[in-house]
């Protein structure tokens, strides 16, 4: 596909890309934001969302804002009938949440916050596309929460990369509806074992217990993409999206029902001083990891 070279090439343009430009060339309208370049395939219709917010594609409220508007906008688009997820910033698909947003700030500022990553997945996971996340580099905690709302995973396989939710490392624990979307891709018990111990599961590990669905070859990963996603479009989209929302409504109406208090109790438990003494401690071990 055109389209993914295209957007390989795309890597090499990351500081240019920081400004916003909207373009039309050939039949592709490519948008490129501030964080997120997308790219839709008109004739074929699906488009490639590529985070592009270095240096680790962090889930900042400005990240948040945009990959909601931007799936919106595709969602409403009767010509997109699929995405495909991935990354331009090279050996990461995102490192979750940005932690730089739960430090330090105000309360306001954390429910907003919280609203942003609530509403980033009642998107994503209820979209009536089919969501094909491409894999390509590391993906721990809200990354992997990314990864398992599509439809489906395709992980490069490199042993360096690895994909879970590991909250508890970092003495915080992963909301409820983190836990239902784990549980309804890799089951119950796998699911308490990993929340509990923070795991982040090594490429071939996350393909034994489910967390991926399939390992290629780094530079396959989008092409392996697209020849999944032309599986998934041959079935008739109705039939098709019924069959999602039958499996995913009760998990989506549980958090719609909760959303004011999952707020609150995400405010309350990060403002507290223990909460900020472990978010702190954890950022700083990963800038003395560096040094
Ligand atoms: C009631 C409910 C309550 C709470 C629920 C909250 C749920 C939380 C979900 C989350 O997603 S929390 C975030 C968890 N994420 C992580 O643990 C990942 C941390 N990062 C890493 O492990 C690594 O950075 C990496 C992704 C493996 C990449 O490694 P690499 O060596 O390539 O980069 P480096 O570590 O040097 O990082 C570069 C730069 O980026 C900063 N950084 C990294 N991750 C984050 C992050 N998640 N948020 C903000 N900033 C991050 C890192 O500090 C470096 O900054 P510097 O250049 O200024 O030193």
């Amino acid at each position: 596909m055109m389209i993914l070279s295209r957007l390989l090439g795309c890597q090499e343009q990351l500081g240019f890309l920081h400004q916003s430009k909207e373009e039309l060339t050939d039949s592709h309208p490519v948008v490129c934001n501030r964080n997120i370049l997308v790219e839709l395939e008109e004739g074929v219709g699906v488009a490639v969302m590529k985070m592009k917010s270095p240096p680790v594609n962090s889930l900042s409220l400005d990240f948040l804002t945009e990959f909601s508007i931007s799936l919106e906008k595709l969602e409403n688009d009767r010509g997109c009938r699929g995405v495909i997820l991935t990354s331009a910033v090279p050996k990461i698909f995102s490192a979750g949440l940005d932690i730089k947003e739960m430090c330090g700030k105000s309360a306001e500022h954390y429910a907003e916050f919280w609203r942003a990553v609530q509403e980033m997945w009642l998107k994503l996971y209820k979209s009536n596309m089919v969501t094909i996340a491409a894999i390509n580099g590391n993906c721990p905690a809200g990354g992997c929460l990314m990864a398992v709302s599509c439809d489906y995973r395709i992980m490069a396989e490199n042993p360096k990369y690895s994909i879970g939710l590991n909250e508890t490392q970092l003495g915080i624990v992963a909301p409820f509806w983190f836990k239902d979307t784990i549980a309804n891709t890799i089951g119950h018990r796998a699911t308490e074992r990993s929340l509990q111990l923070g795991l982040l599961y090594s490429a071939s590990d996350a393909l034994k217990i489910g967390i991926v669905d399939e390992l290629v070859p780094e530079e396959k990963v989008l092409n392996a993409a697209a020849a999944t996603m032309s599986q998934w479009l041959a079935i008739p989209d109705y039939a098709r999206q019924i069959s999602k929302s039958m499996m995913r409504k009760p998990t989506l109406d549980r958090l719609l029902t909760h959303r004011e208090s999952d707020i609150q109790n995400f405010v309350s438990f990060v403002t507290k001083d223990s909460i900020q003494k472990s978010l702190q401690t954890y950022m700083e071990s990963l800038k003395q990891r560096k040094g």
